[in-house]
């Protein structure tokens, strides 16, 4: 099978092209490699595979390159992982998560309509739940009101898929990712700042006063629930939450990480964010049952492995 994977250069997508090609497929990534934490991350990201790919570096924005690049490629399916990702920054900067998250699906999508490309991938967020009051969060869960442009963003992708998967029956299938961990997470993720400043001896900032909640996602476990959810072919449009179904608070996490690292936290209190919801919890039994995906990694070895990770990519931090 020959495989599209938009953001294949970012964090999630470079585990996914991995398992993808351990299994013997082809793959070919569309990625722009515009990185604002560091230009490097990308290209690293894809070092030890980049030989056995296609890359397509290119702007999901531009629907003439995503075009030209459906007419050369031939996929069996596109995942489309490519987007501006994170709740903060998309305040900070809402028309870029607009243009990128919302033009660019539209334009992957379209390019599927015109190349006959039937199985679509979109990664989706618990963002999308907003503050729902009810726990676990469940797909079919009446979402009232979203809270941050990131979060609308990808609810309205969602509903862009439902169209083309209605109109023009390509098989859209949306994903709910919960707080996704692991090696070669963005740095711009708490636990990622979290883990440098420990280590560093420097303090961490405490949003709030810690109660905060999230369901956290191992990397594998999200990795495995997206490989199921592309051979899933019941319906032709269809949402799955993919979360570690259980709920950590904010200082239970930071408790986790001192534990992993060794190291007691500094904390700088700070006020709540605006656009940060206060809890995430995801209702994982739709995509058992239909997907078979249960995740594997709880928190605590999660961090861990997270942690050994960071220590051998930082060195001179340990
Ligand atoms: N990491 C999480 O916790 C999480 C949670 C929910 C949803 N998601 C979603 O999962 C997907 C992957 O997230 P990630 O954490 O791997 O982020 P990431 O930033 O590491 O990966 C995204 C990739 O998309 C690429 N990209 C961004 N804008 C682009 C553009 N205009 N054209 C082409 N490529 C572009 C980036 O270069 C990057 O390689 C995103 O859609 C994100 O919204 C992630």
């Amino acid at each position: 099978m020959h495989y599209l994977v938009t953001g294949g250069a970012g964090f999630i997508g470079s585990h996914l092209v991995e398992s993808l090609l351990a299994a013997g497929n082809k793959v070919t990534i569309f990625d722009d490699f515009n990185d604002y934490y560091d230009p490097t991350i990308k290209r690293n990201n894809i070092a030890s595979f980049k030989d056995k790919i296609e890359i397509i570096e290119a702007d999901i924005r531009d629907a003439v390159s995503v075009d030209r690049s459906f007419a050369k490629g031939n996929f069996d399916t596109v995942v489309h992982l490519a987007a501006r990702a994170g709740v903060r920054p998309s305040i900070a900067d809402p028309k870029l998560y607009l243009t990128t998250n919302i033009d660019g699906t539209f334009n992957l999508l379209d390019a599927c309509r015109y190349h006959n490309v039937k199985n679509f991938i979109l990664a989706s967020s618990s963002s999308v739940y907003g503050v729902n009051k009810k726990v676990p969060f469940a797909e079919q869960d009446l979402i009232e009101r979203t809270i941050s442009p990131y979060a609308a963003t990808k609810l309205s992708c969602e509903q862009i898929c439902s169209n083309y998967a209605n109109l023009f029956g390509i098989r859209c299938t949306c994903l709910r990712f919960f707080t996704v961990y692991g090696p070669r997470q963005r740095p711009d993720l708490a636990i990622s700042k979290f883990t440098r400043k420990i280590l560093l001896g420097e303090p961490i900032d405490r949003y709030g006063d810690g109660s905060s909640a999230r369901d956290y996602t191992y990397i594998d476990d999200i990795v495995s629930g997206i490989l199921a959810a592309i051979n899933y072919d019941k319906e032709e449009f269809s949402i799955f939450n993919l979360g570690g179904s259980a709920t950590t608070t904010l200082n239970e996490l930071i408790s986790l990480l001192e534990d992993a690292i060794g190291k007691t936290a500094i904390i700088n209190q700070l006020p709540d964010q605006p656009g940060d919801v206060p809890r995430t919890y995801a209702d994982v039994s739709k995509s058992g049952e239909l997907l078979s995906y249960f995740p594997q990694t709880p928190i605590a070895e999660g961090l861990r492995k997270y942690v050994q990770w960071f220590r051998t990519k930082h060195p001179e931090l340990t």
